[in-house]
């Protein structure tokens, strides 16, 4: 049993998808997240949960170098993807970002078709020869996203015109179309109805079988139902990171605590 066990630790260790080291974030003078180190799972959700302006989006888009985009944002640190370092001035950040792909707080579907929604990645990073491998990517990612079956008669539709569940599905089927191999969402779910929310939830959940999925929320009770890893962020830094049970039942730290208790936040 012990020797299984140590195999079990040592498949972990191995697994790690990202992993950063001393992380730095400053947006001009403001430090916005302050040494930095955790290594996130592959095949693993990862929830990273905090007070407001912690630093949860922060960190979150250092992962796929959203904050390039961001002029007075500087990223100090190491972050590597299965050992490469992905602030090397050698990776394209328009490519690292079909790998790591992103969802955002509010969906924000093209103004365009459903399928052209889906295509667009595919199309940019040359992944289909022919309209045939292209229809194909669309339908395999919308039903990844659990999305086909509501939208496969209405493929020219436009994206706009879905209801905001239907729409952050059709994000996470965009997204999934450049075969990523990390999802990063922000906030998923906030602007969407609990009936929304349980199947983007369960969504999570199936998504994670193919890819790392790291979900910034401000609900504990999402953390909790869709998370195996959970990372507490506070004024910039990391306080605490473990298995979601462990951070929910048994807190080290006693700002962690205080925070799942209610007390700060
Ligand atoms: N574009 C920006 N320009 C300047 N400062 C920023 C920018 N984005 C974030 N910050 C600052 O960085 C700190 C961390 O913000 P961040 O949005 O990452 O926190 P958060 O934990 O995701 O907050 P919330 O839960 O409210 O979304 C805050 O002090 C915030 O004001």
């Amino acid at each position: 049993m012990d020797d299984l066990r140590r195999i079990e630790r040592t498949t972990d260790m191995s697994d790690t998808k990202i992993s950063a080291k001393g992380v730095q974030v400053y947006y001009a003078e403001t430090h916005a997240i302050k040494d930095v180190s955790v290594d996130i799972g592959d095949k693993t959700v990862t929830a990273f949960i905090g007070p407001s302006g912690c630093g949860k989006s922060t960190f979150l888009r250092c992962l796929n170098r959203m904050n390039d985009t961001i002029d007075i944002c500087r990223v100090q640190g190491s972050i590597t993807m299965d050992g490469q370092d992905i602030y090397d001035p050698r990776v394209d950040p328009v490519q690292l970002r079909a790998k790591v792909g992103m969802v955002f707080q509010k969906p924000n579907p093209f103004p365009k078709s459903i399928y052209d929604n889906v295509a667009y990645g595919p199309k940019i990073h040359g992944l289909a020869r022919t309209k045939a491998d292209m229809d194909q990517i669309v339908e395999a990612s919308l039903r990844r996203a659990a999305l086909w079956n509501e939208v496969k008669d209405r493929l020219d539709a436009p994206g706009t015109g879905l209801s905001g569940g239907q729409q952050q599905r059709l994000c996470i089927a965009r997204a999934v179309a450049t075969a990523p191999e990390v999802l990063l969402m922000d906030e998923p779910c906030s602007a969407l109805d609990p009936i929304a929310t349980a199947q983007i939830e369960e969504l999570i959940d199936e998504l994670r079988q193919q890819f790392s999925v790291v979900i910034v929320t401000h609900s504990m009770q999402q953390a909790a139902r869709v998370s195996q890893k959970t990372a507490f962020f506070h004024l910039g830094h990391l306080v605490e990171f473990n298995e979601t049970d462990q951070i929910f039942t048994n807190p080290q730290d006693p700002r962690t605590e205080s925070y799942i208790t209610g007390r700060i936040g």
